[in-house]
């Protein structure tokens, strides 16, 4: 007898999510999941709350409603050991070089060196190995967070407009590491101001006046 095929349960839920700075009200989401091996691409126009979301999924604003990452609220120790949140400001740690911050992330989150080790080469990172973080541009500020961010293979990705700072060549060391993370059955939440995702596929979902609406389409 065969056994008919189950939807994975998702790796993130979220229902009527508010949330709450200075006595007002900055983001409402009625309903948002993402499954295993699903990027959502987050739009929306400057101020609209895009960062504001990550920053509650990642844990680092408090808000009420139901927000489960595989069971797990945000900021748990749990979630936060399945969840990689890169900003558009990526902190590294300033008393450690390049390549001692990767080491000192792998080891943190219990993870292989060389996946790591493999994405900063890819963007061409080498040279930069022994720099303190100090020393680096934003972009390759950013590179080293995503390597790291990508590199751990972590169930959920949240990434603050990760192609913004980056030149044409990294663009798509980018896009080849999202769609393998895809692959691997990573979830991944990404916002950008744009529509173009350079051929990834992707759900839309648009973010306006604090406010999360429904599925825009798949791209
Ligand atoms: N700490 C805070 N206290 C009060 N209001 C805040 C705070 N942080 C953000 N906001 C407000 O929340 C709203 C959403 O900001 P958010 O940074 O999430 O927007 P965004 O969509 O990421 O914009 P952008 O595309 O410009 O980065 C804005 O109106 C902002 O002023």
């Amino acid at each position: 007898m065969s056994v008919p095929l189950q939807d994975p349960a998702p790796t993130l839920t979220v229902r009527d999510l508010h949330l709450t700075l200075a006595g007002r009200v900055i983001l409402t989401a009625t309903h948002l999941t993402l499954a295993p091996g699903e990027l959502v691409h987050l739009r929306g126009e400057n101020g609209a709350g895009k960062t504001t979301l990550l920053r509650a999924l990642a844990g680092e604003l408090p808000c009420q409603g139901v927000v489960q990452l595989q069971g797990h609220a945000p900021g748990s120790r749990p979630a936060r050991a399945r969840t990689a949140f890169i900003s558009t400001e990526p902190a590294l740690l300033d008393d450690l070089t390049v390549h001692e911050n990767l080491q000192f992330m792998a080891a943190a989150w219990n993870s292989p060196h060389i996946p790591i080790l493999n994405l900063a080469h890819a963007f061409g990172l080498a040279p930069w190995l022994d720099a303190w973080p100090t020393e680096l541009s934003r972009g390759t500020r950013q590179k080293v967070a995503l390597s790291l961010a990508l590199g751990l293979g972590l169930p959920l990705t949240l990434l603050d407009e990760p192609f913004s700072t980056l030149d044409t060549a990294s663009r798509d060391v980018l896009r080849d590491a999202l769609q393998a993370r895809l692959h691997a059955g990573g979830s991944i939440l990404l916002t950008t101001h744009g529509a173009d995702l350079m051929g990834l596929p992707s759900r839309a979902l648009e973010i306006s006046q604090g406010e999360l609406r429904a599925a825009v389409q798949a791209a």
